[in-house]
């Protein structure tokens, strides 16, 4: 901001009181003032002695050698020295007064403003705003034409020369319609863009009106030159069609598709892939692959640099095809790519089959049967199953024999396995004998093994028995509840002396043989019907454990239910996530006689039917729905008169209720949380039979 002081004309002479006329005018002529500030003898502005005072004392005929004081006028407008020269401008151009006294603090006179220093200051500044404004226009990229109120060029900057081909000189005067051909037809909008096409380059033109005068308007055009954008756009066009393109190839001829950067950040992930892996909301801006995608191991290939092609990944059950692939600019790894395959995976499935084959065929060579399951595979979360794994642990590290009791398929096996895994004979033999399989009059050579001839007439060479083959390991004695009484009082024998005979041999052979046996028959009440030796069962009871029936241990369908997907789906090279609500509800209906093998059956029937990924009702065996009751909602639309689905289950929840209840529909009521009156009405619509109150 300008003050006064910068624009002023500084003051060189004063005249004092004492001064002569004589003395004033010099002043006046030498300086072409027509005021001259008069101070006292402190310096400080008393008046002034202006051009008309000089006229006064002339025509009042006084000598030139008389003092002016008595023509002082002392009525004087003062502005400070700090004041906005703006502002004094304004003051002065509104001002009668030609000449303005410029004082400091002190009241003493600095300088003077006069009408003629304001338009100089303000010609000054216009001739630098001009030529300010010239440089912009010629430096900008803009072409700038201005035109008078008749449309003829005033003004036109470098770059407007450039655009249209011709010197400047020669554009000055034309008509702009020469070089705007719409120009003609602009409406009377104060502001308009269009587009303009001149000697083949694009332009936008953005036309303007400004006022000349309060009654003439003149245009003001400017002129962008887009050609380039234009060439942009279209390149953007082409990378944004090629984009399209690429990612309905990723998404098509890969199954999932994951890159990450230097950060091991994911910068890209195909929706088949958060899908699969349901990652939608764990997925956030800057999101490290470990967090959400740990089993891929992308960051190995980072710290490595070394593709990894063709590896398999296996999640919740289900085969993957992993190619992990590191990024590289120049020398520095700056990213990885993960691909993962999971479809059509026969290929896959054929390749882990010929392992695991290959590994069978390993440990047969070695000739052993080894444990396959230990305690952390038997499935449950019931707690009488978890205090059973816990005495399971403890009894596991003794030689005792041990019992174990359940009904067929709740796992004694299972448990038979996780015993032996725990014991201290883990590393050995784990063989097992189901006595119920074995006619009885082989059940002996089996246990015990023959000697070679001891077969009349039979080519047979020796074999070694059971007992033999568990040496250092476990036997399991499987349906031991059916057993003869003469291979009972045999096996008593070797467990007490932990030796026997060979069938047809002679030699004593010892034994070291942990013995767990299991039986589904009450062994107890065989003992007082005489059909199991006494003696044998309290040597095979020393340790014994009850597996509970599925029925009783609920919760453990779903979870049981969990893992059978999983195992089926890594068996089967499906891609099955779940269950529909209906299935279930049957699921936990139904009594599950032959407990968890039933389960897994019955889940390795309704996997192969399953659609969409989920396990229908419909998929479950037909016995199964009959008696767990869910039959009616798959029954053919007739059958059950055409309801539809939420009145088959209100009907469905009523004949449960009433079940449950034992007919007695003041509980039903209350199970079904409905007034008796409803209920009556429902059973009258659903011609449900009337039980007792
Ligand atoms: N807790 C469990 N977790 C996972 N699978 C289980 C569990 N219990 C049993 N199973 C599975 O159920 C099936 C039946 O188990 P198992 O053969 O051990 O039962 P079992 O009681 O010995 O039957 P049986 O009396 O007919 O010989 C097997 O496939 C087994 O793997």
């Amino acid at each position: 901001m300008k003050s006064v002081k910068d624009i002023m004309s500084p003051l060189e002479h004063c005249l004092s009181p004492t001064n002569t006329l004589e003395e004033a005018i010099n002043i006046m002529y030498s300086q072409k003032w027509n005021t001259v500030p008069v101070t006292n003898h402190s310096g400080k502005l008393i008046g002034v002695f202006t051009r008309s005072s000089m006229y006064q004392m002339i025509l009042s005929d006084v000598s030139k050698d008389t003092p002016i004081s008595d023509y002082i006028k002392k009525a004087v407008g003062t502005v400070l020295e700090d004041v906005d020269s703006e502002l004094l401008e304004t003051m002065i151009a509104k001002s009668r007064v030609g000449t303005g006294i410029i004082i400091n603090k002190s009241g003493k006179p600095v300088g003077l403003f006069t009408k003629a220093n304001a338009v100089m200051n303000y010609v000054k500044e216009t001739q630098i705003l001009k030529s300010q404004l010239e440089k912009v226009m010629d430096t900008s990229n803009l072409g700038a034409i201005m035109t008078n109120e008749q449309g003829k060029i005033i003004f036109a900057n470098e770059k407007c020369a450039e655009m249209i081909g011709r010197p400047m000189n020669e554009i000055i005067g034309e008509d702009m319609e020469a070089f705007i051909p719409p120009f003609s037809k602009r409406d009377d909008k104060r502001e308009s863009h269009f587009p303009l096409v001149l000697y083949k380059q694009h332009y936008i033109v953005r036309l303007s009106k400004y006022s000349i005068d309060e009654e003439k308007e003149g245009y003001i055009a400017l002129f962008q030159n887009v050609s380039e954008l234009e060439k942009l756009s279209a390149e953007l066009e082409s990378q944004k069609k090629w984009e399209t393109l690429l990612k309905s190839v990723i998404h098509n001829a890969y199954d999932g598709l994951v890159m990450i950067n230097e950060a091991e950040e994911i910068t890209f992930i195909s929706p088949s892939l958060t899908e699969l892996f349901e990652l939608e909301q764990g997925l956030k801006e800057k999101t490290k692959i470990d967090m959400v995608l740990p089993h891929l191991k992308l960051s190995q290939v980072m710290n490595t640099g070394v593709a990894e092609v063709s590896d398999f990944m296996e999640v919740k059950g289900i085969n993957y095809l992993v190619h992990r692939i590191p990024v590289y600019q120049g020398e520095k790894i700056i990213g990885a790519i993960g691909k993962i395959v999971y479809r059509q995976l026969h290929e896959v499935r054929e390749a882990f089959k010929s392992a695991e084959d290959g590994q069978k065929e390993t440990s047969k060579r070695e000739g052993m049967e080894k444990s396959r399951f230990t305690f952390n595979e038997i499935l449950s979360n019931d707690k009488q199953m978890d205090k059973l794994i816990r005495s399971g642990i403890k009894a596991a590290k003794s030689k005792t024999t041990i019992l174990i009791y359940g009904e067929s398929g709740t796992g004694k096996e299972l448990f038979a396995h996780a015993l032996h895994s725990s014991s201290m004979n883990s590393k050995g033999p784990f063989i097992t004998v189901n006595c119920a399989a074995i006619p009885e009059h082989l059940l002996e050579s089996e246990f015990f093994g023959y000697e070679d001839g001891a077969f009349t007439g039979a080519k047979h060479k020796g074999k070694i028995g059971k007992f033999d083959m568990a040496h250092g390991g476990t036997l399991f004695l499987d349906e031991i509840g059916d057993m003869s009484l003469s291979i009972q009082a045999k096996l008593l024998r070797v467990l007490q002396e932990r030796e026997f005979y060979r069938v047809g041999g002679t030699e004593r052979i010892k034994v070291d043989v942990r013995i767990i046996t299991a039986t589904n028959r009450p062994l107890e009440k065989m003992v007082a019907e005489g059909t199991f030796r006494e003696d044998l069962f309290y040597r095979l009871n020393v340790i014994s454990f009850e597996i509970p029936p599925l029925r009783k241990r609920k919760k453990d369908i779903l979870l049981l239910s969990e893992s059978f997907i999983q195992e089926f789906n890594r068996q089967n090279g499906t891609s099955i996530t779940g269950w529909e609500p209906l299935f279930e509800q049957a699921i936990m209906d139904y009594d599950w006689p032959g407990n968890i093998r039933e389960l897994r059956n019955v889940w390795e029937r309704a996997m192969i039917f399953a659609e969409n990924g989920k396990v229908r009702l419909e998929d479950l065996p037909d016995y199964v729905l009959k008696k767990a009751g869910y039959d009616i909602f798959l029954q053919e639309e007739e059958e059950v008169s055409e309801l539809p689905l939420l009145e088959k289950a209100e009907q469905f929840a009523i004949q449960r209720a009433l079940e449950i209840s034992g007919g007695n529909k003041s509980k039903a009521c209350i199970l079904l949380g409905i007034s008796r009156s409803v209920l009556y009405d429902k059973l009258k619509k659903y011609k449900m039979p009337l039980l007792k109150e």
